[in-house]
């Protein structure tokens, strides 16, 4: 480690004056052409993090759902999981240093975080299809380099490819292994075992149309079919050949937006999907025989998979916990479905996977999903190795349904939310199952709901509590939306600032549209 090569570096990667951004809740994002400093910043860091943990360290470059000239990076600790929150400050601390003081900031980091700097460090490096990201990920590397940390670039990656090979290399192979291949190989393998059961009969779950938001998911997508093929046939819309990065298209808009992605050729009650523009969400939605759009998100996910696995855990016999996590965006008869109907508790946490991560792991099957389609379910080691047990020791059905469990744990990308991985769990669950789209529509009807973005001076005078459903300030707001609130039947309302944007959103739910009517 050398303070003058540094020192030279940071001069090549100069940072813009007065430019000051934070580590937020998916890491730093903003307009490309201002994130050059901080990727090699973030390289540096993440030579810290790996001699911290002596463990390899993930960085992906990607600015997800946001437009194409936008860009970003976050940081993947050694399960494949998000950056610990106290690194998020040092991550923030060093991206808005100035230029001559990155060095002292970096020992500053090597002493609050007690590292040793002559432990050996190894970096990931993923990227997703934006024009910048290439660049910018050479930054990471040349941030890496000059600290003397060894790093493998993996290149095009969908996001929770990157985290599912971090989590690959510090399990010893135990997770699987930690190549594009390895990974397509694990999941489809587990995919048709799954499925023989279920494809006896005719064609109707043998093909799926999927929007790939133009992004990186539709070139890993198209590698993958030919190891699942025999099971499910996949086209693909927006992959990329035409169109502009998550314009128009992608999970974010047709969630934002309920209608479907451009550029997709739907017929009634075709099933369709689509992914954000680095993989990470899903949602499902079709077209009825009247033409009306009906969505599927990952609220209604999370209690498709939730129904499947308790059913499989009723079967077995085995007495393993399950909970389903979500946020206060869950739509109320979600929630409702889960514990009365399906009576599976459930939890609600503050925005963000990372918190729905960690409150998953309590559990020996935790279900997490945020209404916008991120999520996954996270087995506990003990369950994992229980059910794959029973899967060799029991008989009859029940060892049907402890095989069926042992490859779906197989099948979900435990490190992170995963597109590709959810979409062939859900598929394989309708399938098994016999659902069509519309059956898994009706399971429950969601509550009429708005979402508003609301620009204000100072979106941090917002503060909440209760996993961000009350406001604690300013004084007056919360009482002022209990008053509206308390007029409609099934009503919810709540305000909380962004994590990730310059706004404050703004969430309503009730039982009817129509305003005025007061009970
Ligand atoms: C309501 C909503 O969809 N919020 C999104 C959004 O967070 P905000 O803090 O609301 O800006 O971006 C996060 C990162 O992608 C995602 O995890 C989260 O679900
Ligand atoms: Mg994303």
């Amino acid at each position: 480690m050398d303070p003058e090569a540094v020192r030279k570096y940071s001069a090549l990667h100069a940072k813009p004056d007065g430019l000051v951004l934070q580590y937020g809740t998916a890491g730093f994002r903003t307009k490309a052409e201002r994130l050059d400093h901080v990727m090699f910043r973030m390289g540096l860091l993440a030579v810290l993090r790996s001699k911290q943990t002596k463990s390899t360290i993930g960085v992906m470059v990607t600015a997800s759902h946001n437009p194409e000239e936008d860009n970003g990076v976050k940081l993947v600790d050694p399960l494949g999981e998000m950056l610990a929150p106290s690194w998020e400050e040092h991550a923030t601390c060093l991206a808005n240093a100035e230029e001559r003081d990155v060095w002292r900031v970096l020992m500053d980091i090597s002493e609050k975080a007690a590292v040793n700097l002559q432990q050996e460090a190894f970096v990931v490096i993923g990227r997703d299809t934006r024009p910048s990201s290439e660049r910018l990920s050479q930054s990471v590397i040349d941030g890496v380099t000059v600290l003397g940390g060894q790093f493998h670039d993996y290149g095009l990656l969908t996001t929770p490819q990157l985290h599912y090979m971090v989590y690959c290399r510090n399990s010893s192979g135990r997770y699987g292994e930690a190549t594009v291949d390895g990974y397509y190989q694990k999941l489809s393998t587990a995919f048709v075992e799954l499925t023989k059961q279920a494809f006896c009969g005719g064609n109707e779950y043998r093909s799926l149309k999927v929007d790939c938001a133009n992004g990186v998911g539709a070139l890993k997508l198209r590698e993958m079919e030919p190891y699942f093929s025999q099971g499910l046939s996949v086209q693909l819309f927006n992959d990329g050949t035409k169109g502009k990065l998550n314009h128009l298209c992608g999970a974010d808009f047709v969630k934002s937006h309920q209608r479907p992605p451009q550029g997709m050729e739907m017929k009634s009650s075709e099933r369709c999907c689509s992914f954000d523009g680095d993989a990470d969400r899903i949602v499902y939605y079709y077209s009825d025989t009247d033409g009306h759009f009906h969505l599927i998100d990952g609220d209604k996910i999370a209690t498709l998979i939730s129904s499947f696995l308790k059913e499989l855990l009723v079967e077995i016999g085995e007495s393993l916990n399950i909970g389903v996590v979500q946020t206060a965006y869950a739509n109320g008869s979600s929630t409702r479905y889960l514990e009365e109907v399906m009576k599976v508790p459930v939890y609600c946490t503050k925005t963000g996977v990372k918190h729905l991560h960690h409150k998953a792991q309590e559990f020996d099957v935790g279900v997490y999903f945020e209404a916008n389609g991120h999520g996954t379910v996270l087995f506990s080691k003990a369950a994992e190795m229980k059910i794959k047990q029973l899967a060799k020791e029991l008989e009859d059905k029940k060892r049907k349904a402890a095989q069926m469990l042992a490859n779906v744990i197989d099948l979900f990308n435990q490190a992170a939310g995963d597109a590709i991985s959810d979409m062939l769990v859900i598929e394989a669950i309708l399938a098994l199952k016999g659902l069509t789209v519309q059956e898994w529509d009706a399971l429950y009807t969601d509550l009429p709901n708005r979402q508003l973005k609301v620009k204000v001076a100072d979106r941090q005078v917002i503060s909440t509590t209760d996993a961000e459903r009350q406001a604690v300030t300013p004084p007056g707001l919360q009482e002022a939306i209990n008053d509206l609130v308390k007029k409609y039947k099934l009503s919810r309302a709540f305000v909380r600032p962004s994590g990730t944007e310059d706004v404050v959103r703004v969430y309503a739910e009730a039982d009817s549209q129509v305003l005025g009517i007061c009970y």
